[in-house]
């Protein structure tokens, strides 16, 4: 039997302890990228072995921006993830999330930076044998003091919030629509308030007009709850559809960063293939 949801801001416990501040309600941010920019990346280089994946990579995600990341395959861009993730050590450079060195964070400060951040991997990587809410609930344990039952109340919200019915909370992912996935792992990376959302191919597998919704919901929840957002994709519609600019990983680095239209005039032979071949969509 599933719970409504409390949409009250605070929550306490029976006790009457501090009253934990549960920004359900989070406040839109303005998009000053004033020299707080969630995600800066300077000189990174990866290899394995002999094989370069990164040289002197550089890259700034501005807040409150949503930023596609394409490239071809191979071209690294599941290895940038990872080592902004902190699940890939880099040979070197430096990754600075929210102002702070990740590769010099202590454990406590690596963890609250994982708590400023969500991420959707490809697949969705739910736990195969918890329900809907508890996957929902997991990061909301981790990351907070709330009880178990305060948690199932904010992933029966989040559930709301990413267009999930509530009659899903109960199922486990083998029971669910791709979409439904999507929808239940995105409601886990925003479940404890991230600002900076990760996105590993989100639109891979569903249907166009699944793919479009799920587009506009990405879209929804970064302009009313002022995420920036990077999303790695090979979808052109979600670039047109909801990018703000497009990073282009080619030749071991960051080629290009910036509007479409920029992008589309490139002469860069990768870039203009992409653009301007067979299923390119920019016109000439
Ligand atoms: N653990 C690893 N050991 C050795 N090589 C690796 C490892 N991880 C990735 N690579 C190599 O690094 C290169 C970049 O891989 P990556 O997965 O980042 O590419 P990608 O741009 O995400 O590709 P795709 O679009 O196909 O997913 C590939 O040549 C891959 O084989």
């Amino acid at each position: 039997m599933t719970e409504e949801p409390d949409i009250s801001a605070e929550t306490s416990d029976d006790s009457g302890k501090k009253r934990e501040k549960l920004s359900l309600n989070h406040v839109a941010k303005p998009k000053n990228g004033q020299g707080d920019d969630p995600v800066v990346i300077e000189k990174l280089n990866n290899r394995f072995g002999d094989h370069v994946i990164h040289e002197d990579l550089d890259l700034v995600v501005k807040r409150g921006e949503v930023l596609g990341v394409v490239g071809g395959s191979g071209s690294g861009k599941t290895v940038l993830l990872n080592s902004i993730l902190g699940l890939h050590r880099p040979q070197s450079g430096d990754i600075h999330l929210f102002g702070q060195k990740l590769l010099d964070a202590k454990p406590e400060e690596g963890k609250a930076l994982r708590a400023k951040t969500g991420v959707l991997f490809q697949g969705g990587a739910l736990f195969s044998t918890l329900s809907v809410a508890e996957n929902i609930m997991t990061p909301i344990l981790e990351f907070t003091r709330l009880s178990p039952r305060e948690a199932r109340q904010i992933a029966l919200l989040k559930m709301s919030m990413v267009g999930l019915p509530l009659r899903a909370a109960d199922l486990t992912p083998s029971e669910l629509s791709g979409g439904m996935i999507k929808r239940t792992a995105l409601a886990r990376a925003l479940a404890v308030d991230a600002e900076l959302i990760f996105l590993d191919e989100p639109t891979a597998g569903l249907d166009p007009i699944g793919a479009a919704a799920f587009d506009d919901l990405i879209r929804g929840l970064a302009d009313s709850l002022g995420l920036t957002v990077f999303m790695i994709t090979h979808d052109l519609d979600s670039l047109y559809a909801i990018c703000d600019e497009i990073a282009v990983l080619a030749d071991r680095h960051v080629v290009l960063k910036d509007r479409i239209e920029v992008l589309e005039k490139s002469d860069h032979p990768w870039i203009h293939e992409y653009f301007h071949g067979p299923r390119g969509r920019a016109k000439g």
